[in-house]
């Protein structure tokens, strides 16, 4: 179909940009550099190449950032699925949705048939009239700013003309086709009648073609694909109808073989390889393939990285769902989210944060607790035993591989008592042991970045020192503000103390819940609390649990006291 060309990108020919319309658009980096550039559609029939738009592309956010009348505009990717509804989600419409959310990509739909369809197989098929279709095309193609189109399902001759005729009016930037015929299960969803539709209309304008073993056999006739040799054979012949690259799908090679498949540019074969996944979680493998090189294609990918990235990610969802168990027939949905495992699993914190979690705030040491003697798990035990209401592993000299372990049986042993558990600074541990959040500071991680990597559910507290920090850490959405050094502490070295008043200062400013830190212990304990400003909702320890030869004493000693002093402050 199109592409996008930066002045930056030289061009092959000059006929190439003889045939094509051009369109002035002007792109601003993400460091403010402004980029001229010109979208180019070639004519339908070419084969130029592919160019990324990646130098529009802003890093961070994945958006495309374009400029027109001195305005900005920022702007998703955006893919548009057209293809069939399955009902059970594994496939389809509901894949493409699926597998472009998962790669961060506005998709928009063009339902094709709407077809009633299970684990079991496919029970009923309606196909959505002709001039229906072309009617959802034009809605969407009128009006949002599609990217890459990404066909599936489509079960009638008339509906690739329909197809054909809008793609003319409504050009994009590529064309990715899923010569979808047979299902998973075996039913057919496109006739024979439809393979003239793909060799006349769409192979000789789509940028890419990605057919299994069975759809290239019947696309060339119905000849027998065995081998990865007869795959290299058939891409080339694909090749010859039309596509600028094709990819020759092998999953259904035999078992013996590796998961492998043919990409073919014209040029090179390139044979994609990795491990098979025993699974029978593969149903709309071939739809989220298609999409996540839609997607990838709409951020600016290259081909061939498209379809490595795409390969990638299926293997990698494949690999995560393999032993969910959704449905009772043979063939099973996989999660594109990769989500489900880990949620069942590790069971999600029964509850979500609660202010008063902050009471007793048992933070570990390594240090602390190697001189005692003990595990970090075993100080954490001893701590929960004694009163502990929320557990922070602190751990600044663990090697990764040591800490993460640790933190997985904590995770384990908080989570049958109820007790939330974060990890200090290291969000990577945090999201590989699913931790129930993180303690940063004012020189770590952004709260902000956190929150986009944990998710909304997860819990993130930052330490404060002044009124300014407390209010940025509510804007930065925290849950809660840690505050200190109440008192001088050996704990951590430098730390400037902020009092009682530096306490009391940030208490009444805050918006969020607050727990004081730094050198707290049963003599002062009380002290502390006693400021009685209502955000200040507990203490938060190290060495007066840590650094004792019980942890178990230690924290039932000051969880009374702030028991006590919590019914005379009231
Ligand atoms: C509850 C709580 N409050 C403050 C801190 C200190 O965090 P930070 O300033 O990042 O310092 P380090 O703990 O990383 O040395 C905390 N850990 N917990
Ligand atoms: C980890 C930490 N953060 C502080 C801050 O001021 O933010 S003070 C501190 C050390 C707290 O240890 P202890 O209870 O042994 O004094
Ligand atoms: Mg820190």
């Amino acid at each position: 179909m199109a592409s996008t060309s930066c002045s930056q990108i030289p061009l092959r020919s000059t006929s190439f940009l003889k045939n094509s319309v051009l369109s002035g658009a002007t792109h601003v980096l993400s460091k403010g550099f402004y980029l001229y550039s010109v979208l180019i559609h070639p004519p339908a029939n070419s084969r130029a190449p592919q160019t990324p738009i990646s130098a529009a592309m802003q890093e961070d956010k994945g958006l495309i950032v374009e400029t027109s009348d001195g305005k900005s505009k920022l702007r998703i990717p955006h893919v548009l699925s057209v293809a069939g509804s399955d009902s059970g989600a594994g496939a389809g419409i509901q894949a493409d949705l699926k597998a472009c959310a998962a790669r961060r990509v506005y998709c928009s739909t063009v339902i094709t048939a709407v077809t009633a369809q299970n684990t079991v197989g496919v029970q009923g098929v309606n196909i959505v009239p002709e001039d229906f279709v072309a009617e959802q095309l034009k809605s969407v193609l009128s009006d949002m700013h599609v990217d890459v189109v990404k066909t599936g399902m489509l079960p009638s001759l008339g509906i690739v003309k329909v197809f054909h005729r809008s793609l003319k009016q409504f050009p994009v930037r590529a064309l990715v086709v899923d010569p979808v015929m047979v299902s998973t299960s075996g039913d057919v969803l496109a006739g024979p009648s439809i393979l003239a539709g793909f060799r006349e209309d769409l192979l000789p304008v789509a940028d890419i073609v990605t057919p299994n073993l069975k759809e290239a056999a019947a696309l060339l006739g119905g000849v027998h694909l065995a081998t990865v040799d007869d795959m290299r054979s058939a891409a080339k012949a694909i090749y010859d109808m039309g596509p600028r690259n094709v990819l020759i799908k092998g999953g259904d090679l035999d078992a013996s073989f590796d998961a492998v498949d043919i990409f073919f540019d014209g040029e090179n074969f390139y044979e994609l390889r990795s491990p098979r996944i025993t699974t029978r979680n593969t149903h709309g493998t071939g739809c989220t393939f298609a999409s996540c090189i839609a997607a990838e294609l709409a951020k600016g990918a290259s081909m061939l990285s498209a379809v490595r990235i795409a390969k990638r990610y299926v293997e990698t969802a494949l690999d995560y769902s393999k032993d969910i168990a959704i449905g009772n027939g043979l063939q099973g949905p996989f999660d594109h989210l990769l989500k489900l495992k880990s949620d069942v699993r590790n069971s999600c914190r029964p509850r979500p944060f609660d202010p008063d979690d902050l009471f007793l705030y048992a933070v570990t040491d390594s240090g602390m607790n190697k001189k005692w003697g003990r595990s970090i798990r075993d100080a954490v035990k001893a701590a929960i035993e004694g009163g502990a209401t929320i557990i922070q592993l602190r751990e600044k000299d663990a090697e990764t591989r040591d800490f993460l372990e640790s933190a997985k049986a904590c995770v384990k042993i908080c989570r049958f008592h109820g007790i939330p558990l974060l990890i200090n600074d290291r969000i990577d541990i945090a999201l590989a042991c699913n931790a129930d959040g993180v303690h940063v500071g004012q020189s770590d991680m952004p709260p902000k970045v956190a929150r986009a990597l944990l998710g909304p559910e997860k819990i993130i507290g930052v330490s404060c020192k002044t009124p300014e920090q407390a209010h940025r850490a509510w804007i930065d959405g925290a849950d809660y503000i840690g505050c200190g050094g109440v008192f001088p502490t050996n704990t951590k070295k430098n730390n400037i103390s902020v009092g009682l008043g530096g306490l009391k200062d940030v208490c009444v400013s805050s918006r969020l819940p607050v727990v004081a830190i730094g050198g707290i212990g049963a003599s002062n304990a009380r002290s502390v609390m006693e400021i009685g400003v209502p955000t200040l909702k507990g203490v938060a320890v190290v060495s007066a649990l840590f650094d004792r030869e019980s942890v178990l004493v230690e924290t039932r000693k000051l969880h009374a006291l702030l028991k006590e002093t919590a019914l005379s402050v009231k």
